[in-house]
This record gives structure tokens, C-alpha cells and sequence, in this order.
């Protein structure tokens, strides 16, 4: 596979998404924030994923406004939060929501906004996902996707026959093996996966890390690469510079079937 840190997947709009995203779950808002988006950037990370529910869209903002590194050249995606605090549920508040965002973000678009989860219930999401593609056709977002859908809700979706389909699904990857992933293949749905890194709570996984000896790489760059060579959109979160390096420096080996095979088996359930 020949993969590299600009690579980036065609979404069913033709929009491009680059293949690794710094993720912002937990990155406390202010000078962290700022200072992982900054290091991230400078390490070649052209894709941040942030969320109104990370509270940390501003210093995503300010970073970008402080690299110099041309707006069309980043990739933001932001999510529309649907339960408890920063509330958006249906039509008009998540257009109030993503006006936030956007402010939030110091930009005159999100390049990606998703629907955080599928709660509360059908018709706040099916209102919630209108008010979506408005914001496209108001040019204000680019892409438009969803989060933690299962095929039920991906169904439902697509069942109302939307004019503009969902671009991509941002889901566990240890789904891989579910349904959920084949039937977003299946409709052109791009798989972005989260927490890939386990949260960092199963990187000494013996299995793990004895596949990361054999091939001379950290049981972090494994599972980076892991999702890549599965064409999943990959999400690492670190707020520590080295890390940030480590874990886009994937792109001089490939897994062998044989350890992908083991990977995909591998089944550390996060425990949350
Ligand atoms: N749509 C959704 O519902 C969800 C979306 N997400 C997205 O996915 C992103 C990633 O998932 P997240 O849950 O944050 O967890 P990850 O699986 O990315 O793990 C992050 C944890 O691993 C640590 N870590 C990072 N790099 C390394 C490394 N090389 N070696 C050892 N430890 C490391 C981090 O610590 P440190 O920062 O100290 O380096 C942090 O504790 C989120 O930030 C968010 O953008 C996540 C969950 C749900
Ligand atoms: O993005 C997210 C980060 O993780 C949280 C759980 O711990 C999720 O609730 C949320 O969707």
C-alpha cells in the first residue's frame, strides 16, 4: 500500500479527508489544546478532530490562525453534540450549533460536521441531519457525516432517501468486524476510526507489543497503521509532542497479512 502522511480518501462528494487526524477527545482547552494542534500541524497532521462536546474548538482555532498554514489546507471536522450539555437537537439548534462551531473555529466553513451520536431518538436526528445539509448548501460545511451510528440508524438515514448522503461514519475500530463497517462499505461510507490507540490502556498487550518488536515500531504506530491498511480514517489523540511525532510516523512499513490477521482478532474492549 502505498501510503504516506498527505495520503488522503475520497469521500462520496469528492472531497478529499486526510487519512490521519489529530485527535482532541480530552485535550484540556487552552494552552494544551493550542500547543498539540501547533505540534501536531507542524509535524504534518493536515486533519484536527475536534467536537463541540471537547470544548476545545477555540484553540483549535487560535493554532490554525497562529501556524500560517493556508485555511484550504487543514481539515476540520467538528461534531454537533445531542445529549445533555451543549444540547443540539433538531433543526434549529443544531444550525445554532454549528454557528457556534464555526465562530468557535475562527472559519468561514467546517470541512466535516458530524452528528456526535444518533440520540436522542428518530426524528431529532432526522431533523438534526436536515438542518446538516442546509449548512452545505448555505456553504458553510463542506462534508457532512455521522458518529456511532449503528447499521440501524445508518439505514434509517438512508432510508429517507437524504440529498446528500452521509460522507462518513466515525465509530470504534474495533468494530471492524461488525456489520457496521461492511455496510458502510457497502453505500460508500468512510469508516474513521476512534479511539485507535486503546486510550492507551492496552498498548503492553503481549500480543501487541510482539507484533510492534517484529517489525521494529510501537505498539501505537501498529495500531495507526493497522487502521490505514484496513482504508479507515485513523484518529490518534496525544497531547505530547513525541507522540504526536510517533504516531504519524507510520508510512515506512507495512503489516503482513498474517499480523493484520492477528490484529483483527485482537480484541482489547476499551473499557470507558
Ligand atoms: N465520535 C466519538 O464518539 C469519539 C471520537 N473520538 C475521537 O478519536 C480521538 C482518539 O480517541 P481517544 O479516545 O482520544 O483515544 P486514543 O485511542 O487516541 O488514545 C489516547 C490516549 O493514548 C495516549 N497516547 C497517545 N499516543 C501514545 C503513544 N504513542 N504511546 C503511548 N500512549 C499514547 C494519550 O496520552 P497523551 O495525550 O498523554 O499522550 C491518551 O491517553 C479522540 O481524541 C476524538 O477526536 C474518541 C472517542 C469517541
Ligand atoms: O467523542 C466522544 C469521546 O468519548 C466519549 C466517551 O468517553 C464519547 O461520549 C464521545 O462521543
Amino acid at each position: 500500500m502505498d501510503l504516506k502522511m498527505e495520503s488522503t480518501i475520497t469521500l462520496n462528494n469528492g472531497n478529499k479527508i486526510p487519512v490521519i487526524g489529530l485527535g482532541l477527545f480530552q485535550t484540556e482547552s487552552g494552552q494544551t489544546a493550542k500547543q498539540a494542534t501547533l505540534w501536531a500541524l507542524e509535524a504534518g497532521y493536515r486533519h484536527l478532530d475536534t467536537a463541540a462536546m471537547y470544548a476545545n474548538e477555540k484553540d483549535v482555532g487560535i493554532a490554525i490562525a497562529e501556524s500560517k498554514i493556508p485555511r484550504e489546507d487543514i481539515f476540520i471536522t467538528t461534531k454537533i453534540w445531542n445529549t445533555g450539555k451543549f444540547i443540539a437537537n433538531g433543526y434549529e439548534s443544531t444550525l445554532k450549533a454549528a454557528d457556534t462551531s464555526l465562530k468557535n473555529l475562527q472559519s468561514g466553513y467546517i470541512d466535516l460536521l458530524l452528528l456526535h451520536s444518533p440520540l436522542p431518538g428518530p426524528q431529532k436526528r432526522a431533523e438534526s441531519y436536515k438542518a446538516l445539509q442546509e449548512l452545505v448548501k448555505r456553504g458553510l460545511v463542506k462534508s457532512i457525516g455521522v458518529s456511532n451510528y449503528g447499521v440501524k440508524h445508518l439505514q434509517e438515514l438512508l432510508d429517507s432517501n437524504p440529498e446528500i448522503k452521509p460522507a462518513v461514519n466515525q465509530i470504534h475500530p474495533w468494530l471492524t468486524r461488525s456489520d457496521i463497517v461492511s455496510f458502510c462499505n457497502k453505500h460508500n461510507i468512510v469508516v474513521e476510526a476512534y479511539s485507535p490507540l486503546t486510550r492507551g490502556k492496552k498498548l503492553n498487550d503481549p500480543i501487541l507489543t510482539g507484533i510492534a518488536n517484529k517489525y521494529g515500531k510501537t505498539p501505537a504506530q501498529i495500531l495507526v497503521r493497522w487502521g490505514l491498511q484496513h482504508n479507515f480514517v485513523i484518529l490518534p489523540k496525544s497531547t505530547k509532542l513525541e507522540r504526536i511525532i510517533e504516531n504519524a510516523n507510520v508510512f515506512d512499513f507495512e503489516i503482513k497479512k498474517s499480523d493484520m490477521e492477528t490484529l483483527d482478532a485482537w480484541d482489547p474492549t476499551v473499557a470507558e
